[in-house]
């Protein structure tokens, strides 16, 4: 049981917030994200939450007899007026706890908390330690100001590391988690990130060199100042920094960055890039990326998270067999429904690996991913990272060379288990593996698009009374409710050459998606528009 004492200090300092009427928050994808601007109808909205994260993560950690537990505050691509926060360490069962807290009124939340403390079993003497950041969004302060304010009522010790990207902070996490053991993951700090990433990108890039510059749209956020650090210790690679203004709160996400890239197949317009010249861009903290250029005829090719998931499946695949440890470790693929369909094929036929499919949001993927000693996962919008599994690590390490180039694969392999962040997908870190990739390839953009043809495809977004009625299985490619509609979409599909669509609840917008995809643009946006129309249909009846 909590103490009295707590219990006063977190109702106390609840009640320096409001929490809004009628609104009732739920853990989503992404944890808790919304509008988070204090002068209009949302105004508290993210103090209650943020405030019940901070209880959260308390209660973990101490479940975890003091483990580190790491809360971002971002909203990640969304527009600059929204924030959000998440837990590093995501739970299914701990998101109803979340939930529960959230949805408190303030002056009973001690009470939750306490109920919690019950029903989790968690030992409260047991010390408590948390570390946080935030990304550029100006609600960003305020919102870690409530956050200290929970973390203090319930006694935990804790790191506030100001402006972070997300895996950033994921990689502090899990080297305060791990150090001292013989899983010891890196030095927990800013620099000791930098350092790990361009001492292995050194190591990955032995004997190859990068070709051509390297145009890098930071979408305004928080990656921008984050890459320029990193450029500092970085040999090698020549890149150009765009969209890096933090100092325009505006301009966060705006025209520029991963999902507008993804979802407008567009470059950013402000682009100056020329005929072939390399660009990649990062979401708003830095756990996306996308890749593209413009080809000969001036036409946009995107190079998203599908493309990197297969180049870096088929360079780890191949390092395995040059290193002769083939045979000793499963490589695997984690997609979602929304990876394009070629993708798949590719994957399955022609670098004949495994694949799993689950649902979206990285947390699934992750998981899934551990399934394989090396898990390669990416979500098509560019969230994703590779996997090593303990035996992977060992096989890497302990393997006898039996010849320089076998030796030479090994140590690649043993440097691309250190410039891939692990912990999460990771802007930065799989940039620099997607550049050291292209380089031992002699690729450039275009002979990676050229490994296979995209179908196209269309993302629609539909918003309904209710999205709660839209209940998906089978990772989301199929809807089990409303009743018929999965009957209809599918007799739509099979009237398309190729044509392949699923509508899903958004977990992160108050909307219906509806994907698409088939042999030709024109079949593939029809597919789209009917399936949104049935979509609309249902949602309304
Ligand atoms: C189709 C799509 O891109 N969905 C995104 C989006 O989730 P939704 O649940 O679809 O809103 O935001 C998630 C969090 O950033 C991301 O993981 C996911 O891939
Ligand atoms: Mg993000």
């Amino acid at each position: 049981m909590a103490s009295q004492a707590v219990k006063k200090a977190i109702t106390e300092a609840a009640l320096q917030y409001t929490k809004p009427e009628g609104k009732v928050f739920e853990y989503g994808t992404a944890g808790f994200r919304m509008k988070a601007s204090l002068t209009e109808l949302y105004s508290d909205l993210l103090n209650t939450v943020v405030f019940a994260v901070g209880l959260l993560a308390s209660l973990r950690s101490k479940k975890l007899s003091g483990q580190w537990i790491g809360v971002m505050i971002t909203a990640s691509h969304n527009p600059a007026e929204d924030n959000g926060v998440k837990l590093v360490d995501p739970m299914a069962e701990w998101e109803a706890y979340a939930t529960k807290l959230a949805n408190a009124p303030l002056d009973k939340i001690a009470d939750v908390y306490d109920e919690l403390v019950k029903e989790i079993d968690v030992k409260v003497t047991n010390p408590a330690r948390v570390v946080f950041a935030r990304d550029t969004r100006a609600s960003g302060s305020r919102l870690a100001g409530v956050l200290n304010a929970a973390l203090t009522a319930t006694d935990v010790e804790f790191v506030d590391f100001k402006f972070m990207t997300t895996p950033q902070l994921h990689y502090v996490v899990r080297c305060k988690n791990t150090l001292g053991t013989q899983y010891e993951y890196g030095e927990p700090t800013e620099l000791g990130y930098y350092e790990k990433l361009a001492n292995s990108f050194k190591k990955v890039m032995r004997g190859v060199k990068v070709q051509g510059s390297l145009t890098v749209d930071c979408a305004n956020g928080v990656g921008g100042p984050k890459l320029r650090e990193l450029m500092k210790s970085l040999t090698g690679i020549d890149i150009k920094v765009v969209n890096d203004d933090v100092i325009n709160p505006d301009a966060l996400n705006f025209d520029c960055g991963a999902d507008y890239v993804k979802t407008k197949q567009r470059a950013p317009p402000s682009s100056k890039a020329g005929a072939l010249d390399r660009c990649a861009s990062l979401d708003g903290d830095a756990d996306r990326l996308v890749y593209y250029f413009q080809d000969e005829s001036n036409v946009f090719r995107l190079l998203d998270g599908d493309r990197i998931a297969t180049l870096a499946a088929s360079f780890i695949g191949d390092l395995a067999r040059n290193a002769g440890i083939a045979s000793k470790l499963k490589i695997g693929v984690v997609q979602t429904a929304y990876a394009n369909g070629s993708s798949t094929d590719y994957i399955e036929k022609v670098l004949k690996l495994p694949i799993i499919c689950t649902n979206t949001g990285v947390k699934h993927l992750h998981h899934a991913a551990l399934r394989f000693d090396v898990g390669v996962y990416f979500e098509a919008n560019g969230h994703g990272t590779v996997t090593f599994s303990e035996n992977a690590l060992k096989v890497i390490k302990n393997t006898e060379p039996q010849s320089p180039a076998q030796q030479h694969a090994l140590e690649s392999l043993q440097a691309l288990t250190d410039l891939i962040n692990q912990a999460v997908g990771d802007a930065l870190s799989d940039m620099l593996l997607v550049e050291a990739i292209l380089a031992h390839k002699g690729w450039s953009p275009k002979e990676w698009l050229g490994t296979y043809t995209d179908l196209p495809s269309r993302l629609v977004r539909v918003e309904v009374n209710d999205r709660s009625i839209f209940k998906a299985y089978d990772a989301e490619r199929k809807l089990e409710s409303p009743a018929g509609l999965q009957g209809t979409i599918e007799s739509l599909q099979s009237r398309y050459n190729k044509g392949r669509s699923f509508a899903r609840a958004s977990g992160t917008e108050d909307a219906v998606r509806v994907y698409a995809e088939a042999a030709s643009r024109s079949e593939a946006d029809d597919l789209a528009t009917r399936v949104a129309n049935a979509v609309s249909e249902a949602g309304s009846a």
